[in-house]
């Protein structure tokens, strides 16, 4: 059962919102706070949850006479010092933009401003949970009590769409206690996922996998060794897959799947992670799949 009573979630875009709705619908956590240094995010995040309740009602997965009440329960706050002095959350997920400078000030901040009970969670793709812990840690200057900051981080890894996907990747950095990983998994499994857990290493577990098979597909494409449709359709006929590797590079967004692979790349010096060029060039064109409507395939007549 999960001890979280108040979550706080930073950072209202796709999956900020698409972690709390899971947490006010599934979970059914009492009090949730939207932290968002933009306004315009946040108000555009409370109507996109919003709108998630109103559906969960709609299909029945939620008591339609909870929606007011649940609706009640969202609050929003623009500062990391505002959600302290306003609210007291047990677990604060961090899902701001995927810029390592803006996740380490994020957790020096967070650990500065709240008690050493509240558990400290990030949803990176691609940055070390590690470096957040340190960052969490270096908000103290007495040892007992860095080492007791550090020591409440761990990565929550939530997939997209957050509301569909059934999986959450726990992740232990070096510095993560064992309370750490039991309250974010039971947390996870409160929002009704299936949790795996694994430490600190590049890609955690899925993304590390998958980018090898997305690069290989990348490749042959580039080779002409088979067409981006035959290449999708092998992965999905032979291997079962919901989608081939091109189109989900799509649907992830091009620059996204770059990144991935460049992150990995760098970490571990291993050629297999090695961005091809036909990757890189596309991303250069302002080709990045389906948010801008061209990618592997063209999405313009559907746009
Ligand atoms: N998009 C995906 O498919 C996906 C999947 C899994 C994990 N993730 C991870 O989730 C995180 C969020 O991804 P997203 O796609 O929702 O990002 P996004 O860019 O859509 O949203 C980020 C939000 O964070 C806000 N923000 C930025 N800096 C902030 C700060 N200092 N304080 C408060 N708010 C701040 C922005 O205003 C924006 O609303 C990233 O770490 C990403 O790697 C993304």
């Amino acid at each position: 059962m999960t001890d979280v009573q108040q979550l706080a979630v930073l950072g209202c875009g796709q999956m900020g919102i698409g972690i709390a709705s899971v947490a006010a619908i599934q979970a059914r956590i009492p009090r949730i706070v939207l932290v968002d240094v933009s306004a315009k995010q946040a108000e555009r995040g409370r109507a996109s949850l919003e709108e998630q309740v109103r559906k969960a009602a709609k299909y029945r997965r939620i008591e339609p006479r909870l929606v007011d009440s649940i609706l009640d329960s969202v609050h929003i706050v623009h500062s990391i010092e505002e959600l302290a002095s306003a609210h007291t959350p047990d677990l604060v997920i961090e899902a701001a933009s995927e810029d390592v400078d803006v996740k380490k000030r994020v957790f020096h901040a967070l650990a500065k401003h709240l008690p050493l009970r509240t558990l400290l969670a990030s949803n990176t793709s691609s940055i070390s949970i590690t470096t957040l812990a340190r960052a969490a840690a270096d908000a103290y200057t007495d040892p007992a009590e860095a080492a007791a900051s550090a020591a409440r981080v761990v990565g929550i890894h939530f997939f997209n769409p957050v509301q569909v996907m059934r999986l959450v990747e726990v992740v232990r950095a070096l510095q993560t206690s064992d309370e750490s990983v039991q309250r974010a998994t039971a947390f996870a499994v409160a929002c009704r996922k299936r949790t795996v857990l694994c430490v600190d290493t590049p890609g955690f577990i899925v993304n590390r996998i998958n980018i090898v098979a997305m690069r290989e597909a990348i490749r042959m494409a580039e080779a002409k060794e088979a067409t981006y449709e035959d290449i999708d359709q092998a992965m999905m006929l032979g291997m079962r897959h919901p989608m081939g590797p091109l189109r989900l590079a799509d649907f992830v967004g091009l620059d996204i799947c770059l990144h991935v692979m460049e992150s990995i790349y760098e970490a571990t010096g291993e050629p297999q992670y090695a961005p091809p060029g036909l990757l890189l060039r596309m991303v250069h064109a302002g080709w990045l799949g389906v948010k801008t409507a061209k990618g592997f395939y063209d999405y313009r007549a559907k746009a």
